[in-house]
C-alpha cells in the first residue's frame, strides 16, 4: 500500500466525531440546496462558496458576514440573496476559499441577537434563482432628500408630543398626533363639521408650497397626521378610507428610515424603502387599491451599498430607529367615485371589506356577539361552500385516526362537513358543529352528529377515548375562551384518552418551507388553481432542511395588531401581519348543472374537483341562507360580476402558544407538538 494512502486513511480515522458531524451537516445542507434551490454544490475547491445558514433569512447581518469572511483574503463579491437562509462569498484567489471553508465550516456567528452554525460548500458560479423585479405600485412616487436637514429638524420640533387634547393619541404601536381635522380610528373616519383649533403647523407651509411647485399636488392639504414609530412598531395595512380624504396623500418620512409595503389585494407585495427626509407620493391605484402599512420590526431589508463588495451587493439588514411621518391629506367633502370600487367605502355594497370591522373583543359577551357574526353565521352561510372545498383529510391527522384502538369512542368537535368521521371505520365516531348547515350536511353523508357549542358538547365527561379538534380553537376570540374549549374536550376524554389539536399559525413559513397556503398564492399567480383554503390545505410534510430557523424578518412579540382596536382584514394567502384578524371567503355558490359543465371547474360526475378554490372563485350565485350583514358584503371581481364576501374571525397562534394554552389545563400532558402545513398541532393526554 502506498504511503500517502495509508497516511489519508490514517486522517480519516482521526476525523473527530465532532468534524464527522460537521461534515454530514455540511452535505445535508448542500443537498437541500440543490433540492430547494437549484444551487450545485462541488467538492473540488472554486474561488466561491455557499454559506448556509449565513443569509439575510437567517438574520445574519452583511456587516457580520462580511467581517467573518473578509478574514480569510480579498472578498471579490459578497451575494445576500433578499430572505434566503444562505449567501454567497467569492474570493478574488482560491486560496481565501480554501481558507474561509477550512475555518468556518461548522463555526458559529453570533450577529445581533442571532446564533447560527455555517456550512460551507464550494460552487462552480454563484447563482441564484432571481426573484421577479417588482415595480413601484401604479400612481406611487418616492422624492428623496425632499427636505434638508435643517427643514427635517424644523418640523420634528414643530410637534408638541406633550400637550395632551383630544387629537393626540398614545396609541397601542405608535404616537399619533392630528392637525386640521382629527381622525378618528373607531370609524376610521374624520368630523368634517369639526376642525381642530388648530391648523396645520406653520413650519408646513415652505414644504407644501414646494409640492405644489412641483406639481406633486394640486390644492394644498388641510389634515395632517404625525406618526411617530419606536424600533419595533408599525402600522397595520390599510387603505386611507375613501370617503374620508382626497385621491392624492403625501407622507414625509423624518429622523429615520423604515420599509412600508405596499400590497395588491391579488397577493402582490412591494417593500418600499422610505428614507429619511423622503416625500412618498401615493395617488391612483397605489392610494386606492394598495394597502399600506408598516410591520412591527426591529430591523429592515435594504439594499446594501458597499462600494468595496460590488454593486449589485444585495440586501441588509438596517436596525429602526424611531420615525416621525407626516401625512398630509385633503378632506373629501363629496363621496368617493374611483375606480376602485371594490376597496371603496363611498361605493358600498361592493366592498371586500366589512362596513365597519369589529374591534377585538374584551369582555365574555362581546366575544360571543363577535363569533355569533363572524364566525357561527358566516359558516352557516357559506356551509354548502365550504363543504365542497373540505375534501382531502389531512395526512397527520389520518394517523392520528388510524393510531387508535378498534373500537375507540372518538368525538369530533367541530366536525365541519365530518371529512374525519370516515377516516377510521373501525372507531365509534360522534361529531359535533355550531353550525347546523354543516351537522346537517354531515347527516346527509350518514354520520352520527349534533349540532353543539364546543365549550359546552353535552357528553358526559370521560366517556371519550380520543377528541379531535381542527382548525376550531382558533375560531374563540379571548384566551379564556381558547382555555375554555381546551377543557372542554379534556373533560370529555377517559384518563389516559387522547386529544389531536390543530390551530391555525401565525408562521405560514417554517424551517424555511411555505406553507402550502402561501404556496398556492404563488401558484395562482403562474395561471395554477390551487386545492382547499385556509388552514384546511394539505401537502405532505417535505424532509426538514438543516438550517437554523431564526425569524428575524418578524418580529412578533407584540403581533395583535389591528386598525388601531378593529380588526385588520387578511389579505388572503398572504403572511399575516396579526393574531387577531378577519379573513375573507369569497362565497361561491353552485351553478345549474350546465354552467358547472362548461365552466370546467367540476368534474363530469357533479362533484367538486379538487383544484376548485374558493378564493379565486367567480361565481355570483347567492347561497340561499346567506343574509345581507356587517360581516359580508359584496366584491367586485375580475370580469366584472361581484360575489358576497363574508368574513371569518381567527386568532392565529404564535409558535408555542398552543401548547402554553394546554399546559393551564390540569390533569393533562402535551404529548407532541409540531407544525403541519401553516397549522400548530398538539397531542394532549389524560393522565
Ligand atoms: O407613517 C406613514 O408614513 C404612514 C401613516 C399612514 O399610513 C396613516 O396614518 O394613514
Ligand atoms: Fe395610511
Ligand atoms: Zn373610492
Amino acid at each position: 500500500m502506498d504511503c500517502d494512502v495509508v497516511n489519508n486513511m490514517n486522517a480519516a480515522t482521526r476525523r473527530t466525531k465532532g468534524d464527522k458531524k460537521v461534515l454530514k451537516k455540511q452535505q445535508k445542507a448542500s443537498h437541500t440546496l440543490l433540492k430547494h434551490e437549484g444551487i450545485s454544490t462541488t467538492s473540488q475547491p472554486t474561488k466561491s462558496l455557499v454559506v448556509a445558514n449565513g443569509g439575510l433569512g437567517n438574520g445574519v447581518s452583511r456587516e457580520d458576514l462580511f467581517a467573518a469572511v473578509n478574514q480569510f483574503g480579498d472578498v471579490e463579491s459578497l451575494l445576500m440573496p433578499p430572505q434566503k437562509p444562505y449567501a454567497f462569498v467569492t474570493y478574488r484567489f482560491e486560496d481565501g476559499a480554501r481558507k474561509a471553508h477550512a475555518q468556518l465550516n461548522g463555526k458559529k456567528l453570533q450577529s445581533g441577537e442571532n446564533s447560527v452554525t455555517f456550512y460551507l460548500s464550494y460552487v462552480d458560479s454563484v447563482k441564484h434563482r432571481e426573484e421577479a423585479l417588482v415595480g413601484f405600485p401604479e400612481g406611487l412616487t418616492l422624492v428623496e432628500d425632499f427636505v434638508s436637514l435643517e427643514e427635517e429638524a424644523l418640523l420634528l420640533a414643530a410637534v408638541d408630543w406633550s400637550m395632551s387634547n383630544e387629537a393626540q393619541k398614545a396609541l397601542k404601536h405608535r404616537r399619533v398626533k392630528h392637525y386640521g381635522f382629527e381622525f378618528r380610528y373607531d370609524n376610521n373616519n374624520v368630523d368634517k363639521d369639526k376642525p381642530l383649533p388648530a391648523g396645520l403647523p406653520d413650519e408646513c407651509l415652505p414644504v407644501l408650497q414646494r409640492c405644489l411647485q412641483d406639481g406633486l399636488i394640486n390644492v394644498l392639504p388641510d389634515q395632517l397626521t404625525v406618526n411617530q414609530y419606536e424600533s419595533g412598531q408599525g402600522i397595520p395595512p390599510h387603505v386611507d378610507t375613501h370617503s374620508a380624504f382626497e385621491d392624492t396623500i403625501l407622507s414625509l418620512s423624518l429622523g429615520a428610515k423604515a420599509v412600508m409595503e405596499f400590497r395588491h389585494p391579488d397577493g402582490r407585495a412591494v417593500p418600499v424603502v422610505l428614507p429619511e427626509r423622503s416625500l412618498l407620493v401615493m395617488k391612483g391605484e397605489s392610494r386606492y387599491l394598495w394597502t399600506h402599512g408598516i410591520t412591527p420590526r426591529k430591523f429592515d431589508l435594504v439594499p446594501a451599498c458597499e462600494p468595496d463588495v460590488g454593486s449589485n451587493s444585495g440586501l441588509t439588514l438596517s436596525k429602526r430607529g424611531t420615525r416621525t411621518s407626516f401625512t398630509f391629506r385633503k378632506i373629501r367633502y363629496e363621496p368617493c367615485c374611483c375606480a376602485f370600487p371594490s376597496a371603496c367605502d363611498s361605493q358600498e355594497g361592493t366592498s371586500p371589506y366589512p362596513p365597519s370591522p369589529p374591534s377585538l373583543p374584551c369582555c365574555h359577551a362581546d366575544a360571543t356577539l363577535l363569533e355569533e357574526e363572524y364566525v357561527h353565521r358566516v359558516y352557516d352561510a357559506i356551509a354548502s361552500h365550504f363543504s365542497r372545498t373540505r375534501h382531502t383529510p389531512w395526512p397527520h391527522v389520518c394517523r392520528f385516526l388510524s393510531s387508535l384502538p378498534p373500537g375507540s369512542v372518538l368525538v369530533d368537535v367541530g366536525c365541519g362537513n365530518g371529512k374525519y368521521l370516515g377516516v377510521n371505520p373501525q372507531l365509534i365516531t360522534v361529531g359535533c358543529d355550531r353550525s347546523s348547515a354543516l351537522v346537517q350536511i354531515c347527516a346527509e353523508r350518514g354520520f352520527q352528529v349534533f349540532v353543539s357549542d364546543a365549550l359546552s358538547v353535552p357528553l358526559r365527561t370521560a366517556s371519550c377515548d380520543a377528541c379531535i379538534s381542527i382548525a376550531v380553537i382558533h375560531h374563540f376570540s379571548t384566551l379564556e375562551r381558547r382555555l375554555a374549549a381546551v377543557r372542554e374536550l379534556v373533560r370529555l376524554l377517559k384518563p389516559g384518552g387522547q386529544a389531536l389539536i390543530y390551530v391555525w399559525a401565525y408562521e405560514q413559513e417554517y424551517n424555511k418551507q411555505k406553507s402550502k397556503y402561501l404556496k398556492d398564492h404563488d401558484k395562482q399567480h403562474n395561471g395554477e388553481k390551487s386545492k382547499d383554503t385556509p388552514e384546511e390545505s394539505q401537502e405532505s410534510h417535505e424532509e426538514p432542511s438543516v438550517f437554523t430557523t431564526c425569524h428575524v424578518e418578524r418580529d412578533v412579540k407584540d403581533a395583535s395588531e389591528m386598525t388601531e382596536g378593529r380588526l385588520s382584514v387578511h389579505t388572503n394567502r398572504t403572511a399575516f401581519n396579526s393574531q387577531d384578524l378577519l379573513v375573507p371567503w369569497h362565497l361561491k355558490g353552485r351553478k345549474t348543472h350546465g354552467e358547472e359543465e362548461s365552466s370546467g371547474r367540476f368534474s363530469s360526475r357533479g362533484e367538486p374537483n379538487p383544484d376548485l378554490d374558493s378564493s379565486m372563485s367567480s361565481d355570483t350565485t347567492h347561497s340561499p341562507d346567506s343574509k345581507p350583514s356587517p360581516s359580508d358584503n359584496m366584491c367586485q371581481i375580475p370580469g366584472g360580476s361581484s360575489v358576497p364576501v363574508f368574513h371569518r374571525y381567527y386568532h392565529v397562534f404564535q409558535q408555542g402558544e398552543l401548547e402554553q394554552l394546554c399546559t393551564q389545563v390540569t390533569g393533562i400532558k402535551v404529548q407532541t407538538s409540531y407544525h403541519d402545513q401553516g397549522n400548530w398541532c398538539v397531542v394532549l393526554q389524560k393522565e
